[in-house]
C-alpha cells in the first residue's frame, strides 16, 4: 500500500489531457519523435495507426508508466488541466490515480471477490473512503462500467470468475474507483468476443460524458463508432512513430488531409 492516504473526491471531473512535443526511446531506440496531440475534457480521443508506430508508448507516457522500462526515456510535456505531470513534485501514483489504464488482457485480480476487485485500486494508491460509503462507490463503479445488473447479487464470488467481456468492464469499473479524470485504454476489446466488445463500446460511450478517455484500437470501425477525435501513428521506414495528421473522427474517414491517413483508415496497408 501507498505511504500516502487521500480523500476520495466527490465527483469525478474529467480534465484535458495535452502532449507536447513528445519523444521517446527505449535505450539508444528512439521511437516517437515530438508528438503533440490536445485530448479535449469529456472526449473520446483515438488513437490509429500500423503495428509499431508507438501508440502504446504514447499511451503509457500519458500516465508515467513508460518510466517502469528500465531503458526507457522521454522528452516533451504531458499536462493535465495545464500542470505537467512529469514536474518534480508530482508523485507517481498521484498521476496514476488521476489517469487511469485499462489493458489489452483483463486483469482483475482472479482469486479476489468482484466487491473486493473494485475497491483495490482505492488501497493501492492510498485513497481513503469511509466504510460506510464503500457500498455506494462499489454499486456506483459496478453500474457506470455496465456490469451491476449482471454481478450485484453476487459481489462476494471471485473475480476469475466471470466472463472476459465482464472481467474487462471489472476492470474499468476498478479504474472508475479512485474517480480519475481521464482513462486510458489500450486496445481494450482485442481480447473480447464481438458481443462484449459491443457492450464494452457502449460502456465507453456513456463514461465519455464524464471522463476524458483515449484509447489505441486496431479496429476501424471501432475507432469510428467510439470517437470524436482521432489521431493517425505512422513510423515509416525505421524512422520513430510520429503523428501524420489529428482531427475530428468524421473527417479522419471521411477526408482526411493526408493520402497516407485514407489508405490506412480504409483498409490499404497496416
Ligand atoms: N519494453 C520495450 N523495450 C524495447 N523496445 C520496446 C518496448 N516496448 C516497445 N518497444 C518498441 O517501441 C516501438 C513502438 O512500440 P509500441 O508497442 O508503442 O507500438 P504500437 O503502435 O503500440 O504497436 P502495436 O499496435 O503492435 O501494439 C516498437 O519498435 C517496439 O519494438
Amino acid at each position: 500500500m501507498s505511504e500516502t492516504t487521500a480523500i476520495l473526491p466527490a465527483v469525478t471531473d474529467a480534465m484535458a489531457l495535452e502532449a507536447e512535443s513528445v519523444s521517446a526511446w527505449f535505450g539508444d531506440h528512439k521511437v516517437l519523435d515530438r508528438v503533440s496531440l490536445a485530448m479535449p475534457a469529456r472526449m473520446v480521443t483515438a488513437l490509429i495507426g500500423p503495428s509499431g508506430c508507438g501508440k502504446s508508448t504514447f499511451l503509457r507516457i500519458l500516465n508515467r508508466m513508460h518510466e517502469l522500462v528500465p531503458s526507457a526515456s522521454l522528452a516533451g510535456e504531458v499536462r493535465l488541466g495545464g500542470d505537467d505531470i512529469y514536474d518534480t513534485g508530482v508523485k507517481v501514483v498521484d498521476a496514476r490515480k488521476k489517469i487511469g489504464m485499462v489493458f489489452q488482457k483483463p486483469n482483475p485480480f482472479p482469486a479476489m471477490s468482484i466487491y473486493d476487485n473494485v475497491v483495490a485500486g482505492l488501497k493501492l494508491t492510498g485513497t481513503r473512503v469511509p466504510r460506510t460509503g464503500k457500498d455506494d462507490l462499489v454499486e456506483e463503479c459496478l453500474t457506470k462500467a455496465g456490469l451491476w445488473l449482471e454481478v450485484h447479487d453476487r459481489l462476494r464470488r471471485p473475480g476469475g470468475a466471470l466472463s472476459g467481456g465482464q472481467q474487462q468492464r471489472l476492470c474499468i469499473a476498478r479504474s472508475l474507483a479512485v474517480r480519475p479524470q481521464v482513462l486510458l485504454m489500450d486496445e481494450p476489446c482485442s481480447a473480447l468476443d464481438p458481443t462484449s466488445t459491443r457492450r464494452i463500446e457502449e460502456t465507453i460511450h456513456e463514461l465519455a460524458g464524464e471522463v476524458t478517455i483515449v484509447i489505441v484500437t486496431h479496429n476501424m470501425q471501432q475507432a469510428a463508432r467510439v470517437s470524436q477525435q482521432c489521431a493517425f501513428f505512422l513510423a515509416e521506414q525505421g524512422q520513430p512513430g510520429h503523428i501524420v495528421e489529428s482531427g475530428p473522427t468524421d473527417r479522419m474517414f471521411g477526408a482526411p488531409d493526408d493520402p497516407r491517413t485514407a489508405d490506412y483508415v480504409n483498409g490499404r496497408f497496416g
